[in-house]
């Protein structure tokens, strides 16, 4: 363009233009209003209402489609977004059913005397329906376990398994307290060698308490508030406790209504009378501010010698978060010990025998390998039972490490530890033909297969399981 034209173009056009350049030279204001004073003026009056997706034409004269814009993300926010817990409820969704899965022929159900019969040892025993109902609400399935993939839930009795059961019934007897910790590698069994121990406790009509995830209670994320009158300062998790009273109430339900109480309480939000029910006990605690007294009645009623009181079992899976210092602080703002949380207190004392049991039971704690935080003084303590145990000279403390917690060694001073490892080739086989009746592993199971998967799991029973199955996983 020419500079005559260009400076043209910057002033107001006028008829002196010439109608070539005019067109040629764009312009928002149509030739009518080539000039106003106010917005108002100048703003260009638009049709009223437009159809959707009719062509327009524009003051300016130009033909323009109205759309809606599409947003490439509904599909991605369609439904209403979860409500508050739901994925957490999904995480931990336990499925104990595959219809997909074959119904294994022969297959027998639990009795307590498999576990305590080194002749059961390497087979496959399936859980009652009753059994499952109370196991399921005492959380002893675990979303990391195969359970989904089989027909119905059952579980291979372990040498392990008698051992443990045995001394559990030997104390029960003696109306003595068996302690004791399982440990060992990852994904050994120590979770379901708990689960069993349950099972046998449930069976026999003892009063199964359990905690199934001991970092619930020590990584703060449940309610917390200091017990007046306590020295030092203890704590209460009244939601947390709230749960597992009705866990209890669920789990128990058939033995609490043979027990009554002994005690009145009247701390209790709600008047207990005397030979009531220790199920109508339980029931007392409707809210979450009264679970805590509620279940110190109970636990004054279980502490109760004689009178046939059955045996108590406490087991907790998740050791390594209750040795250590916790998440939660203290309104001077220091970090609380685990040990200073109640329910923990609790099941530390009676771990480490300063609280007996007067009618007898078993105090079991499995460690994890899976989510486990680091504790040196657990596994000290731990390598230093089981010297003493097989006889030889037990580790000491390093003397330039300050990391020890000796709170956590005075819990572990004197339980008995059991360590888990591979299976024999004969639990190995008895588990893999389980697999191979119930249509989930295709090869025939005999000597040389057994041996092949034994040999590269080295018989941990879930590496086994992984070898095999992880395919097959829904
Ligand atoms: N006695 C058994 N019968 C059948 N399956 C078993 C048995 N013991 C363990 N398993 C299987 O082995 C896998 C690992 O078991 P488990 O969850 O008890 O391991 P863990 O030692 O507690 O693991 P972690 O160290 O991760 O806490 C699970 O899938 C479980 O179903």
């Amino acid at each position: 363009m020419s500079a005559p034209t260009s400076l043209r173009c910057l002033v107001r056009p006028s008829a002196a233009v010439p109608r070539s350049i005019a067109a040629a030279t764009w312009t928002p204001y149509p030739s009518i209003a080539l000039f106003s004073t106010t917005a108002n003026a100048r703003k260009p009056v638009m049709p009223k209402k437009q159809n959707k997706g009719a062509p327009v034409i524009n003051p300016y004269g130009k033909k323009m489609t109205v759309m809606k814009k599409k947003n490439k993300n509904v599909a991605a926010r369609a439904g209403k977004p979860p409500l508050p817990g739901e994925r957490k409820a999904l995480r931990k969704r336990i499925q104990l059913s595959n219809n997909n899965a074959l119904p294994v022929a022969g297959l027998a159900e639990l009795e307590p005397e498999h576990m305590l019969d080194r002749n059961s040892v390497g087979t496959m025993v399936a859980l009652p329906g009753t059994m499952q109902d109370s196991l399921r609400a005492l959380e002893a399935f675990k979303p990391t376990q195969f359970w989904p993939m089989f027909r119905q839930p059952a579980m291979l009795i372990r040498s392990e398994t008698v051992d443990l059961i045995s001394q559990m019934q030997e104390a029960a007897n003696k109306k003595q307290m068996f302690r004791a910790v399982l440990t060992g590698e990852r994904i050994t069994g120590k979770s379901l060698l708990l689960l069993q121990s349950m099972a046998y406790g449930l069976s026999k009509e003892w009063i199964v308490i359990n905690i199934p995830e001991a970092q619930e209670l020590t990584t703060a994320c449940t309610e917390y508030a200091p017990i007046p009158d306590t020295e030092p300062v203890q704590y209460m998790q009244n939601n947390y406790c709230l749960k597992m009273i009705q866990a209890i109430r669920k789990a128990n339900s058939s033995i609490l209504t043979k027990q009554t109480t002994f005690y009145s309480h009247p701390e209790l939000p709600q008047n207990i009378p005397i030979n009531s029910t220790l199920l109508a006990l339980l029931s007392a605690a409707k809210e979450p501010e009264s679970a805590w007294v509620v279940f110190q009645a109970f636990w004054k009623e279980l502490m109760h010698k004689g009178a046939g009181r059955p045996p108590i079992l406490f087991t907790l899976d998740g050791l390594q978060h209750i040795m250590k210092i916790s998440d939660y602080r203290s309104p001077a703002f220091e970090l609380i010990h685990s040990q200073d949380l109640a329910l923990v207190r609790l099941f530390c004392d009676t771990l480490s025998g300063a609280m007996p049991l007067p009618n007898g039971g078993a105090v079991i704690a499995a460690t994890t390998r899976n989510n486990g935080p680091r504790t040196p003084s657990m596994e000290l303590a731990l390598a230093q039972r089981e010297a003493e145990q097989s006889g030889t000279e037990p580790p000491q403390h390093e003397p330039y490490f300050k990391g020890y917690d000796p709170r956590s060694e005075a819990v572990l001073k004197t339980v008995k530890v059991m360590k888990l490892k591979g299976m024999s080739k004969l639990e190995a086989r008895g588990l893999m033909e389980y697999w191979a009746a119930s249509g989930i592993l295709r090869s025939t199971v005999d000597e040389k297969v057994v041996a092949a998967k034994w040999a590269l799991s080295a018989g941990v029973v879930g590496e086994m399981e992984r070898a095999s199955l992880l395919t097959m996983r829904p």
